[in-house]
């Protein structure tokens, strides 16, 4: 029988004959994050690779974890023994965001929410959002062209919190808009401070403005009731979902699942975008070639009279790699936490119960092996698909990111109105970079821009 269950299960071992992955856990209580926090993150895992190998452990954040920085590893987390491990995320965050958002989940609530979120953010769905997606692009290119110096990284949060707010609401008055964004603004600041109970800090106040933000969803949500809207957005599959034994979603649970997707839709992609512009600027060669890709589709479309097509979005190949380059480049994402609910082995290492476990995907973006000189921006690298499971700016498996489709529309969107209108020039000290916590930029990229003179001919 032992033997039996050892077949079944071949990610068990005793824990007598197992050992623990090399490394070092550092200092007591503080481990190692001291030397993760005040040094390039890239550089604290890059050495550690170097040093141990693919598979070491480390001890940061008062956790003791395993981290993974080859592309088997990733995968056997994620996707082949997914079940072993579970999300796992800081106490105070969850509170903030909601506990019953879809990410913090594993099993049947997580994949019924999932399939919500997939359904309202699918290319069918999405595709009819181009107009209002074009829209919201065009006022802020506006807005940001008076010739001052705007903070690029800001900026890109607005544009990608109010496409956050079409893909939740499609079309939102302005006055609920207004007060989710001002409200969300405050829970955005706290975030990520120390939290806290004492009034007047950065943490309190973003635990109040939480509670407002339920509040004004309440109120949407009664608004759409006494209008018997039946709309297919991300809000009405929330409220039209009953399960077999008609079971509807509580306020609770619609509400931590809207924070939580506008939370994942915002920084990520304003951090990709705000180094989309920064590898464009510094690559004037580069940015010519997409200019001349987008000018063709803005003629075609009679120097922007009529709205871009979602086939003219799928059709526009040199910008399409920049993103993905950028997406390898910059590796916000550079690694995500699962923990284990088991012992589980891997290549003969114990990876105990508890224990977190780290995917490095920023290590498997900057593998040489997969590609070669990783810290060139080259955008022609992606004319060949890279190799299964060693590109994953939008994770992989059950929890992979449900809004990858929109967040690169959004992004062609913007760069297409972008080039073919507007010119920009960065600010200041173009190198460095600033972790909040993805990294961007040094000071979000300060940049001025303004509107390309009218051609007459
Ligand atoms: C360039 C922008 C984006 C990047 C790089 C990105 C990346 C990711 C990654 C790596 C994950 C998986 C995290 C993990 O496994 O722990 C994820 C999850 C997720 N993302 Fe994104 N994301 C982006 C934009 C968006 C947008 C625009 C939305 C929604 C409108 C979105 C919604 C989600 C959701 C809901 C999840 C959780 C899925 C689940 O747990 O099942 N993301 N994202």
């Amino acid at each position: 029988y032992p033997l039996l269950k050892k077949m079944r299960r071949p990610w068990r071992i005793p824990k007598q004959r197992a050992k623990l992955p090399p490394g070092s856990m550092g200092w007591p209580f503080v481990g190692e994050t001291l030397q993760l926090y005040t040094q390039d993150p890239n550089v604290f895992f890059v050495t550690r690779q170097k040093r141990y190998g693919e598979v070491f452990k480390s001890h940061i954040l008062g956790c003791p974890c395993v981290m993974l920085a080859s592309t088997e590893g990733a995968r056997f987390v994620l996707v082949t023994h997914a079940q072993l491990f579970k999300p796992t995320y800081p106490k105070s965050k969850e509170k903030m965001i909601g506990p019953s958002a879809l990410f913090f989940h594993q099993g049947n609530y997580h994949n019924l929410i999932r399939k919500l979120v997939q359904s309202s953010l699918s290319p069918d769905t999405i595709r009819k959002l181009i107009p209002s997606i074009e829209s919201v692009a065009i006022s802020a290119l506006e807005s940001w062209s008076s010739g001052h110096i705007i903070n690029t990284f800001h900026e890109m949060k607005k544009f990608s919190f109010d496409v956050g707010i079409l893909s939740i609401f499609g079309h939102l008055n302005s006055n609920f808009r207004q007060m989710l964004n001002n409200n969300y603004h405050i829970v955005d600041k706290g975030y990520n401070s120390f939290p806290t109970k004492i009034p007047g800090t950065a943490y309190h106040k973003a635990v109040s403005a939480r509670k407002r933000l339920n509040q004004i969803l309440s109120e949407i949500i009664c608004e759409r009731k006494e209008k018997g809207l039946l709309e297919k957005d991300f809000l009405g599959n929330l409220l039209n979902f009953k399960n077999e034994k008609g079971e509807i979603l509580t306020e609770d649970q619609i509400a931590d699942n809207i924070i939580g997707v506008l939370f994942a839709a915002q920084d990520t992609t304003a951090s990709v975008l705000t180094w989309i512009l920064k590898y464009l600027h510094d690559d004037q060669k580069l940015l010519e070639a997409v200019k001349a890709e987008q000018m063709a589709i803005y003629e075609a479309n009679g120097r922007g009279e009529k709205p871009l097509t979602w086939a003219q979005t799928r059709n526009m190949p040199l910008t399409y790699r920049v993103i993905l380059e950028s997406l390898r480049m910059a590796s916000i994402i550079s690694f995500t936490f699962r923990e284990a609910i088991v012992d589980v082995e891997y290549h003969g290492y114990l990876i105990p119960k508890g224990w977190k476990v780290l995917p490095l995907f920023r290590n498997i973006h900057h593998n040489p092996e997969f590609f070669p000189n990783p810290r060139i921006f080259d955008p022609s690298r992606f004319e060949v698909a890279p190799k299964p499971n060693t590109f994953m700016p939008f994770g992989n498996g059950v929890h992979a990111c449900a809004g990858n489709e929109i967040a690169k529309l959004e992004m062609l969107v913007l760069i297409h109105h972008q080039v073919t209108r507007f010119r920009w020039e960065v600010v200041g000290s173009q190198n460095g970079i600033q972790y909040g916590p993805f990294p961007v930029p040094h000071q979000g990229l300060p940049a001025r821009f303004w509107k390309e003179p009218v051609n007459l001919e």
